[in-house]
């Protein structure tokens, strides 16, 4: 069975391991086309968070408290760079991490595509799904804030590690996207997967940029999978994250019904993507042309997130035995 996932960070890691443990073997390929719009460039090195994230949770080496990074991580090259007065101080980059970015900064120089070097670096990680970067083009987020009596733009990163998400998103600019492609890839495994998935990550910042690379909502609208999505809005709140800070910038309430909406039905409605939509027992939620399935949407551990995943396959059509 082929079965593609867009997925944004942690939630999307996590959700990935269910799915795979849900699907293992070699008869199943998983897809996981990943945001790249948190990329940014630091102290010289480029850092793709959510790349990263799914690679090293899928891979073994995620540090399972932060839900970023590596597990059993120093900080000397960060504090040596603190030393200098090298900014930004704001962004942990343990010496683990700075690795991989020293081997992808190194490939991209070489003139890899990221995708290429998304490869070369799960050789080591065997994550046993293939992690696509949504574009091989720069698509960086930035977030519109107010600053000194009038707006400025800053990257999602300092607005997410820095200000914590606390300054009032104005709108999201995805830097880029106007003329990025989908990877090589990404528009084939859509249009040749049996179920496409929306992993429970963020609406706006993760599955909404992916949604933003041109070309990527029309393979969507067009591909004979079933497609659906799952929930990060849980009881009215977002599971982890900010998506409550990132939906209210774009006008979406916090609510499980209103990202389905947000989403669209693919039947009914002239830009929607969605034919499922699974939200969490006892949410209420009409999202008209779109089925809808209430189930326990905690990935509290991998046979959970397992028994998610495989109630959006079926509501997906694809029977999952
Ligand atoms: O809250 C933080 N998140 C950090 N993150 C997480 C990152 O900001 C978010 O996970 C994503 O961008 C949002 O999904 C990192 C991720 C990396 O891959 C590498 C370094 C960092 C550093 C931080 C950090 O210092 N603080």
């Amino acid at each position: 069975m082929k079965v593609v996932v867009l997925v944004g960070g942690v939630g999307g890691a996590r959700f990935l391991v269910g799915l795979r443990a849900l699907l293992p073997g070699p008869e199943h390929e998983i897809t996981a086309v990943v945001n790249t719009g948190d990329d940014v460039w630091m102290h010289g090195l480029r850092v793709c968070p959510d790349l990263d994230t799914c690679m090293y949770t899928l891979g073994g080496g995620i540090d399972g408290e932060r839900g970023w990074g590596r597990a059993d991580e120093t900080w000397a090259v960060k504090e040596e760079l603190a030393a200098y007065g090298a900014d930004p101080t704001w962004f942990g980059l343990g010496d683990r991490d700075v690795a991989t970015h020293l081997v992808r900064t190194r490939m991209l120089r070489a003139g890899y595509p990221l995708s290429a070097v998304t490869e070369a670096l799960c050789h080591r990680w065997a994550p046993g799904v293939r992690l696509l970067p949504m574009s091989d083009d720069r698509v960086e987020t930035h977030v519109v804030v107010d600053a000194d009596g009038g707006e400025k733009a800053i990257h999602f990163q300092e607005w997410w590690v820095r200000h914590r998400a606390a300054l009032p998103a104005r709108s999201f600019a995805s830097v880029g996207a106007e003329t990025a492609t989908p990877a090589p890839g990404v528009l084939d495994a859509l249009a040749e997967a049996d179920a496409v998935l929306f992993a429970p990550s963020n609406p706006v910042v993760s599955v909404g940029t992916i949604l933003g690379v041109p070309g990527v909502r029309d393979a969507l609208r067009k591909t004979e999978a079933g497609v659906v999505g799952l929930s990060p809005i849980v009881g009215g709140k977002p599971l982890r994250g900010m998506a409550d800070a990132c939906l209210s910038a774009i006008g979406v309430e916090t609510s499980a019904e209103a990202v389905g909406r947000h989403y669209g039905s693919r039947k009914t409605t002239r830009n929607g993507v969605l034919d499922g939509w699974l939200v969490h027992t006892g949410d209420r939620c009409d999202v008209p042309g779109v089925a809808v399935r209430a189930v326990p949407l905690l990935m509290s551990d991998v046979d959970a997130t397992a028994a998610m995943a495989k109630v959006a396959l079926e509501l997906a059509g694809v029977d999952v035995g």
